[in-house]
Protein backbone atom coordinates (compact mmCIF):
# COMPACT_ATOMS: atom_id res chain seq x y z
CA UNK A 1 0.00 0.00 0.00
CA UNK A 2 1.19 3.76 -0.83
CA UNK A 3 0.42 6.64 1.75
CA UNK A 4 1.54 10.27 0.74
CA UNK A 5 0.69 12.00 3.94
CA UNK A 6 1.11 15.79 4.05
CA UNK A 7 3.38 15.85 1.74
CA UNK A 8 5.31 19.45 0.27
CA UNK A 9 7.56 19.67 -2.18
CA UNK A 10 9.29 23.24 -2.24
CA UNK A 11 12.16 24.85 -4.94
CA UNK A 12 14.21 28.07 -4.61
CA UNK A 13 14.00 30.14 -7.49
CA UNK A 14 17.69 31.41 -8.45
CA UNK A 15 16.38 34.87 -7.48
CA UNK A 16 16.24 33.16 -4.02
CA UNK A 17 12.33 33.62 -3.98
CA UNK A 18 11.10 30.00 -2.40
CA UNK A 19 8.45 28.56 -4.39
CA UNK A 20 5.59 25.99 -3.02
CA UNK A 21 4.76 23.64 -5.91
CA UNK A 22 3.17 20.72 -3.52
CA UNK A 23 1.57 22.09 -0.71
CA UNK A 24 -0.09 19.20 1.64
CA UNK A 25 -0.70 16.36 -0.71
CA UNK A 26 -2.65 13.32 0.98
CA UNK A 27 -2.91 10.38 -1.07
CA UNK A 28 -3.42 6.29 0.04
CA UNK A 29 -3.46 4.25 -2.40
CA UNK A 30 -4.65 0.13 -1.55
CA UNK A 31 -3.11 -2.64 -2.58
CA UNK A 32 -4.73 -3.79 -5.73
CA UNK A 33 -6.24 -0.86 -6.83
CA UNK A 34 -5.32 1.91 -9.47
CA UNK A 35 -5.43 5.93 -8.34
CA UNK A 36 -5.47 8.20 -11.24
CA UNK A 37 -3.66 11.50 -10.31
CA UNK A 38 -4.87 14.52 -13.41
CA UNK A 39 -4.87 18.26 -13.20
CA UNK A 40 -3.73 20.78 -15.46
CA UNK A 41 -0.53 22.07 -16.39
CA UNK A 42 1.90 23.06 -13.71
CA UNK A 43 -0.56 21.56 -11.13
CA UNK A 44 2.49 19.48 -9.81
CA UNK A 45 1.87 16.34 -11.10
CA UNK A 46 5.12 15.62 -12.61
CA UNK A 47 7.20 16.94 -9.24
CA UNK A 48 4.71 13.95 -7.09
CA UNK A 49 5.59 11.67 -9.64
CA UNK A 50 9.19 12.32 -9.09
CA UNK A 51 8.74 12.33 -5.22
CA UNK A 52 6.61 8.97 -5.44
CA UNK A 53 9.52 7.32 -7.66
CA UNK A 54 12.00 9.05 -4.80
CA UNK A 55 14.41 10.65 -7.64
CA UNK A 56 13.54 13.61 -5.78
CA UNK A 57 13.21 13.91 -1.96
CA UNK A 58 10.00 15.96 -0.58
CA UNK A 59 10.48 19.44 1.63
CA UNK A 60 8.48 17.78 4.53
CA UNK A 61 5.51 15.04 4.66
CA UNK A 62 5.78 11.53 4.53
CA UNK A 63 5.80 8.66 1.57
CA UNK A 64 5.08 5.21 3.18
CA UNK A 65 5.40 1.89 1.05
CA UNK A 66 3.41 -0.68 3.41
CA UNK A 67 3.72 0.97 6.34
CA UNK A 68 7.79 2.11 5.90
CA UNK A 69 8.45 5.66 5.50
CA UNK A 70 10.79 5.92 2.19
CA UNK A 71 10.95 10.04 2.39
CA UNK A 72 13.65 10.24 5.32
CA UNK A 73 16.27 7.61 4.12
CA UNK A 74 19.22 8.48 2.32
CA UNK A 75 22.42 6.97 0.74
CA UNK A 76 21.86 2.74 0.63
CA UNK A 77 18.93 2.43 1.98
CA UNK A 78 17.12 4.90 -0.13
CA UNK A 79 18.83 3.42 -3.34
CA UNK A 80 17.59 -0.34 -1.92
CA UNK A 81 13.74 1.40 -1.34
CA UNK A 82 13.70 2.55 -4.97
CA UNK A 83 13.64 -0.93 -5.72
CA UNK A 84 9.96 -0.95 -4.49
CA UNK A 85 9.14 1.55 -6.63
CA UNK A 86 8.48 0.34 -10.08
CA UNK A 87 8.14 3.31 -12.90
CA UNK A 88 6.65 3.41 -16.44
CA UNK A 89 7.93 6.42 -18.65
CA UNK A 90 5.97 8.45 -20.98
CA UNK A 91 7.92 7.21 -24.20
CA UNK A 92 9.40 3.72 -22.60
CA UNK A 93 12.87 5.18 -22.06
CA UNK A 94 14.15 1.91 -23.46
CA UNK A 95 18.08 1.50 -24.15
CA UNK A 96 18.31 1.31 -28.08
CA UNK A 97 21.79 -0.21 -28.27
CA UNK A 98 20.48 -3.21 -26.55
CA UNK A 99 17.72 -6.12 -27.21
CA UNK A 100 14.22 -6.17 -25.56
CA UNK A 101 15.55 -8.74 -23.09
CA UNK A 102 18.39 -6.93 -22.20
CA UNK A 103 16.65 -4.09 -21.55
CA UNK A 104 14.45 -6.05 -19.30
CA UNK A 105 17.27 -7.27 -17.59
CA UNK A 106 19.22 -4.02 -16.46
CA UNK A 107 18.07 -3.58 -13.03
CA UNK A 108 18.21 -7.97 -12.83
CA UNK A 109 22.21 -6.98 -13.95
CA UNK A 110 22.45 -3.94 -12.05
CA UNK A 111 21.30 -5.95 -8.63
CA UNK A 112 23.76 -8.65 -9.16
CA UNK A 113 21.29 -11.66 -9.99
CA UNK A 114 23.06 -14.45 -11.34
CA UNK A 115 22.85 -15.64 -14.87
CA UNK A 116 20.70 -18.32 -15.24
CA UNK A 117 17.94 -16.63 -12.24
CA UNK A 118 17.82 -13.66 -14.70
CA UNK A 119 17.28 -15.09 -18.13
CA UNK A 120 14.67 -16.90 -16.64
CA UNK A 121 12.83 -14.14 -14.60
CA UNK A 122 12.84 -12.05 -17.78
CA UNK A 123 11.48 -14.71 -20.03
CA UNK A 124 8.90 -14.69 -17.01
CA UNK A 125 8.29 -10.37 -17.62
CA UNK A 126 8.20 -10.77 -21.24
CA UNK A 127 5.83 -13.66 -21.32
CA UNK A 128 3.54 -11.49 -19.09
CA UNK A 129 3.47 -8.86 -21.25
CA UNK A 130 2.68 -10.60 -24.38
CA UNK A 131 6.36 -10.05 -25.82
CA UNK A 132 8.19 -13.05 -25.25
CA UNK A 133 8.90 -13.50 -29.35
CA UNK A 134 10.49 -10.34 -29.39
CA UNK A 135 13.52 -11.09 -26.58
CA UNK A 136 16.17 -10.36 -29.26
CA UNK A 137 14.54 -7.34 -31.26
CA UNK A 138 15.75 -3.98 -30.27
CA UNK A 139 13.67 -1.09 -29.28
CA UNK A 140 13.84 0.93 -32.73
CA UNK A 141 11.71 -2.36 -34.07
CA UNK A 142 8.92 -2.13 -31.87
CA UNK A 143 5.65 -0.25 -32.42
CA UNK A 144 4.99 2.44 -29.30
CA UNK A 145 2.86 -0.10 -27.74
CA UNK A 146 4.99 -2.86 -27.67
CA UNK A 147 7.99 -0.67 -26.56
CA UNK A 148 5.91 0.48 -23.66
CA UNK A 149 4.57 -2.65 -22.80
CA UNK A 150 8.76 -4.23 -22.25
CA UNK A 151 9.17 -0.73 -20.44
CA UNK A 152 5.98 -2.61 -17.99
CA UNK A 153 8.19 -5.82 -17.87
CA UNK A 154 11.44 -3.94 -16.84
CA UNK A 155 9.57 -2.25 -14.68
CA UNK A 156 8.19 -5.08 -12.73
CA UNK A 157 11.84 -6.97 -12.57
CA UNK A 158 12.53 -5.99 -8.86
CA UNK A 159 8.68 -7.09 -7.84
CA UNK A 160 7.99 -3.60 -6.94
CA UNK A 161 4.97 -3.10 -4.85
CA UNK A 162 4.08 0.03 -6.51
CA UNK A 163 3.68 0.91 -9.58
CA UNK A 164 3.93 4.73 -11.07
CA UNK A 165 2.70 4.99 -14.44
CA UNK A 166 3.73 8.50 -15.60
CA UNK A 167 1.71 9.65 -18.80
CA UNK A 168 2.68 6.12 -20.28
CA UNK A 169 0.18 5.95 -22.69
CA UNK A 170 0.22 9.14 -24.45
CA UNK A 171 0.84 9.81 -27.75
CA UNK A 172 -0.29 5.74 -27.87
CA UNK A 173 -3.05 4.77 -30.39
CA UNK A 174 -6.72 4.26 -29.08
CA UNK A 175 -5.60 0.31 -30.11
CA UNK A 176 -2.55 0.49 -27.84
CA UNK A 177 -3.61 2.63 -25.18
CA UNK A 178 -6.69 0.29 -24.27
CA UNK A 179 -3.70 -2.83 -24.31
CA UNK A 180 -1.78 -0.95 -21.93
CA UNK A 181 -4.65 -0.36 -19.60
CA UNK A 182 -5.52 -3.58 -19.62
CA UNK A 183 -2.87 -5.15 -18.86
CA UNK A 184 -2.22 -2.62 -15.77
CA UNK A 185 -5.30 -3.37 -14.63
CA UNK A 186 -4.32 -7.27 -15.19
CA UNK A 187 -1.08 -6.39 -12.82
CA UNK A 188 -3.09 -4.86 -10.28
CA UNK A 189 -5.44 -8.29 -9.68
CA UNK A 190 -2.37 -10.37 -9.81
CA UNK A 191 0.16 -9.05 -8.23
CA UNK A 192 -1.88 -6.94 -5.93
CA UNK A 193 0.62 -3.79 -6.48
CA UNK A 194 -1.02 -0.35 -5.91
CA UNK A 195 -0.73 1.69 -9.23
CA UNK A 196 -0.52 5.15 -9.62
CA UNK A 197 -1.40 6.68 -12.51
CA UNK A 198 -0.40 10.23 -13.91
CA UNK A 199 -2.26 10.82 -17.18
CA UNK A 200 -4.24 13.88 -18.66
CA UNK A 201 -6.34 11.26 -20.73
CA UNK A 202 -9.87 11.09 -19.01
CA UNK A 203 -10.74 7.91 -21.32
CA UNK A 204 -7.60 5.71 -19.43
CA UNK A 205 -9.44 7.19 -15.79
CA UNK A 206 -12.54 5.94 -16.77
CA UNK A 207 -11.20 2.59 -18.56
CA UNK A 208 -8.87 1.55 -15.50
CA UNK A 209 -8.87 3.83 -12.57
CA UNK A 210 -10.34 3.18 -9.22
CA UNK A 211 -10.30 6.48 -7.67
CA UNK A 212 -9.29 9.95 -9.47
CA UNK A 213 -7.70 12.80 -7.22
CA UNK A 214 -7.84 16.09 -8.85
CA UNK A 215 -4.13 18.16 -8.68
CA UNK A 216 -4.78 22.24 -8.81
CA UNK A 217 -1.92 24.26 -7.76
CA UNK A 218 -0.13 21.87 -5.41
CA UNK A 219 -3.34 20.39 -3.86
CA UNK A 220 -5.72 17.89 -4.33
CA UNK A 221 -9.08 19.72 -5.36
CA UNK A 222 -10.95 16.57 -5.62
CA UNK A 223 -10.61 12.85 -5.30
CA UNK A 224 -13.25 10.28 -5.14
CA UNK A 225 -13.93 6.91 -6.87
CA UNK A 226 -14.40 7.44 -10.62
CA UNK A 227 -18.04 6.66 -10.50
CA UNK A 228 -19.18 8.28 -7.54
CA UNK A 229 -17.47 11.68 -8.89
CA UNK A 230 -19.35 11.04 -12.18
CA UNK A 231 -22.93 10.12 -10.56
CA UNK A 232 -22.21 13.18 -8.39
CA UNK A 233 -22.59 15.32 -11.97
CA UNK A 234 -22.84 18.64 -10.08
CA UNK A 235 -18.89 18.78 -9.75
CA UNK A 236 -16.13 20.29 -11.60
CA UNK A 237 -14.40 16.76 -11.72
CA UNK A 238 -17.69 15.16 -13.37
CA UNK A 239 -17.36 17.51 -16.29
CA UNK A 240 -13.43 16.45 -16.68
CA UNK A 241 -13.89 13.29 -16.02
CA UNK A 242 -17.36 12.81 -18.86
CA UNK A 243 -17.67 15.78 -21.18
CA UNK A 244 -21.13 16.51 -22.58
CA UNK A 245 -20.74 18.14 -25.77
CA UNK A 246 -22.77 21.50 -25.29
CA UNK A 247 -26.98 20.73 -26.98
CA UNK A 248 -28.00 23.17 -29.49
CA UNK A 249 -31.76 24.86 -28.92
CA UNK A 250 -34.39 23.15 -29.42
CA UNK A 251 -38.16 24.28 -30.08
CA UNK A 252 -40.24 23.63 -27.02
CA UNK A 253 -37.59 22.37 -24.64
CA UNK A 254 -38.54 24.39 -21.44
CA UNK A 255 -36.99 22.83 -18.48
CA UNK A 256 -33.32 20.88 -19.20
CA UNK A 257 -32.32 17.54 -16.69
CA UNK A 258 -28.98 17.38 -16.62
CA UNK A 259 -29.29 13.47 -15.46
CA UNK A 260 -26.00 11.43 -13.44
CA UNK A 261 -25.52 7.74 -13.61
CA UNK A 262 -22.73 6.62 -11.37
CA UNK A 263 -22.01 3.98 -8.95
CA UNK A 264 -25.67 3.72 -7.65
CA UNK A 265 -27.16 0.82 -9.60
CA UNK A 266 -30.25 2.09 -11.48
CA UNK A 267 -33.16 0.15 -13.08
CA UNK A 268 -33.05 0.64 -16.52
CA UNK A 269 -37.08 1.63 -17.01
CA UNK A 270 -36.00 4.83 -15.76
CA UNK A 271 -36.39 6.68 -19.18
CA UNK A 272 -39.92 5.09 -19.69
CA UNK A 273 -40.87 5.69 -15.94
CA UNK A 274 -39.82 9.48 -16.76
CA UNK A 275 -41.57 9.61 -20.18
CA UNK A 276 -45.06 8.11 -18.69
CA UNK A 277 -44.46 10.70 -15.20
CA UNK A 278 -44.63 13.91 -17.10
CA UNK A 279 -47.57 15.18 -19.78
CA UNK A 280 -45.43 17.31 -21.72
CA UNK A 281 -43.24 16.06 -24.52
CA UNK A 282 -39.57 14.00 -23.00
CA UNK A 283 -36.98 14.01 -25.44
CA UNK A 284 -33.34 13.30 -25.22
CA UNK A 285 -30.64 15.84 -26.45
CA UNK A 286 -27.21 14.70 -26.02
CA UNK A 287 -24.82 13.03 -23.22
CA UNK A 288 -22.40 10.58 -23.06
CA UNK A 289 -23.24 6.89 -21.65
CA UNK A 290 -20.46 4.59 -21.14
CA UNK A 291 -20.43 0.21 -20.15
CA UNK A 292 -18.50 0.04 -17.35
CA UNK A 293 -19.24 -4.01 -16.77
CA UNK A 294 -21.81 -4.34 -14.40
CA UNK A 295 -23.45 -1.19 -14.99
CA UNK A 296 -23.27 2.25 -17.11
CA UNK A 297 -21.97 5.06 -16.50
CA UNK A 298 -23.03 8.60 -18.05
CA UNK A 299 -23.91 11.82 -17.93
CA UNK A 300 -27.58 12.88 -20.19
CA UNK A 301 -29.07 15.89 -20.82
CA UNK A 302 -32.96 15.37 -21.47
CA UNK A 303 -35.21 17.99 -22.27
CA UNK A 304 -39.08 18.76 -20.78
CA UNK A 305 -41.51 20.50 -23.22
CA UNK A 306 -42.83 22.42 -20.40
CA UNK A 307 -41.71 24.14 -17.19
CA UNK A 308 -44.58 23.34 -15.10
CA UNK A 309 -43.56 22.94 -11.39
CA UNK A 310 -45.49 20.34 -10.57
CA UNK A 311 -44.69 18.40 -14.11
CA UNK A 312 -40.70 19.56 -13.44
CA UNK A 313 -41.38 17.93 -9.70
CA UNK A 314 -43.11 15.05 -11.53
CA UNK A 315 -39.92 14.08 -13.34
CA UNK A 316 -37.91 14.52 -10.36
CA UNK A 317 -39.47 12.48 -8.18
CA UNK A 318 -38.95 9.58 -10.61
CA UNK A 319 -35.61 10.58 -11.38
CA UNK A 320 -34.70 10.54 -7.42
CA UNK A 321 -36.88 7.29 -6.98
CA UNK A 322 -34.54 5.45 -9.33
CA UNK A 323 -31.19 6.80 -7.75
CA UNK A 324 -30.23 9.06 -10.43
CA UNK A 325 -28.45 12.65 -9.60
CA UNK A 326 -30.46 15.48 -11.93
CA UNK A 327 -29.77 18.94 -11.88
CA UNK A 328 -32.65 20.98 -13.53
CA UNK A 329 -32.53 24.33 -15.71
CA UNK A 330 -35.31 25.90 -16.50
CA UNK A 331 -36.40 28.86 -18.09
CA UNK A 332 -37.23 30.52 -21.63
CA UNK A 333 -33.99 30.01 -22.84
CA UNK A 334 -32.68 26.50 -22.34
CA UNK A 335 -30.61 24.89 -23.96
CA UNK A 336 -27.90 27.19 -25.73
CA UNK A 337 -24.86 26.19 -27.15
CA UNK A 338 -21.82 26.01 -24.52
CA UNK A 339 -24.23 28.08 -21.67
CA UNK A 340 -23.26 27.06 -18.61
CA UNK A 341 -25.77 26.10 -15.97
CA UNK A 342 -27.60 29.49 -14.47
CA UNK A 343 -27.09 29.10 -11.10
CA UNK A 344 -30.17 31.25 -10.33
CA UNK A 345 -32.28 28.28 -12.38
CA UNK A 346 -30.20 25.50 -11.13
CA UNK A 347 -31.46 23.18 -8.65
CA UNK A 348 -30.91 20.40 -7.05
CA UNK A 349 -32.83 17.07 -6.88
CA UNK A 350 -33.99 17.68 -3.21
CA UNK A 351 -35.01 21.07 -3.35
CA UNK A 352 -36.90 20.43 -5.99
CA UNK A 353 -38.69 17.20 -5.03
CA UNK A 354 -39.06 19.32 -2.03
N1 LIG B 1 12.96 22.47 -10.23
C1 LIG B 1 12.01 23.39 -10.17
N2 LIG B 1 12.27 24.62 -9.72
C2 LIG B 1 11.31 25.58 -9.65
N3 LIG B 1 10.02 25.36 -10.03
C3 LIG B 1 9.71 24.15 -10.50
C4 LIG B 1 10.66 23.11 -10.59
N4 LIG B 1 10.05 22.01 -11.09
C5 LIG B 1 8.76 22.36 -11.31
N5 LIG B 1 8.56 23.63 -10.94
C6 LIG B 1 7.28 24.37 -11.02
O1 LIG B 1 6.29 23.62 -10.34
C7 LIG B 1 5.04 23.74 -10.98
C8 LIG B 1 4.49 22.35 -11.25
O2 LIG B 1 5.31 21.72 -12.24
P1 LIG B 1 5.05 20.23 -12.72
O3 LIG B 1 5.99 19.96 -13.85
O4 LIG B 1 5.10 19.31 -11.54
O5 LIG B 1 3.54 20.34 -13.25
P2 LIG B 1 2.71 19.30 -14.15
O6 LIG B 1 1.37 19.23 -13.53
O7 LIG B 1 3.47 18.03 -14.29
O8 LIG B 1 2.64 20.05 -15.54
P3 LIG B 1 2.62 19.41 -17.04
O9 LIG B 1 1.29 18.73 -17.18
O10 LIG B 1 2.72 20.63 -17.91
O11 LIG B 1 3.79 18.49 -17.15
C9 LIG B 1 5.26 24.57 -12.23
O12 LIG B 1 4.85 25.88 -11.97
C10 LIG B 1 6.76 24.50 -12.43
O13 LIG B 1 7.22 25.67 -13.04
Amino acid sequence: MLEIVDLHKRYELKTGRPVEVLKGIDLTVPDGSITAVVGPSGAGKSTLSRCISLLEMPSSGQILVDGRNLSELSGRALRDSRRSIGTIFQHSALLRRITVAENVALPLRNLGVEHGEMEARVAELLERVDLLHKADAYPGQLSGGQAQRVGIARALALRPRILLSDESTSGLDPRSTHQILRLLTELRADLGVSIVLITHEMEAVRAAADEVAFLDHGRIAEHGRVADLIGRGDSPAAGQLLPVHPVERVPGVRTVLRVSLGSVPVDPAWFGDLARAVSAGVSLLGGTLEDHGTRPLGRLVIGLDTDDQRQVAAAVAVLDAAGLRVIVEGGADVPVRGRPADADLTREVAGVAA
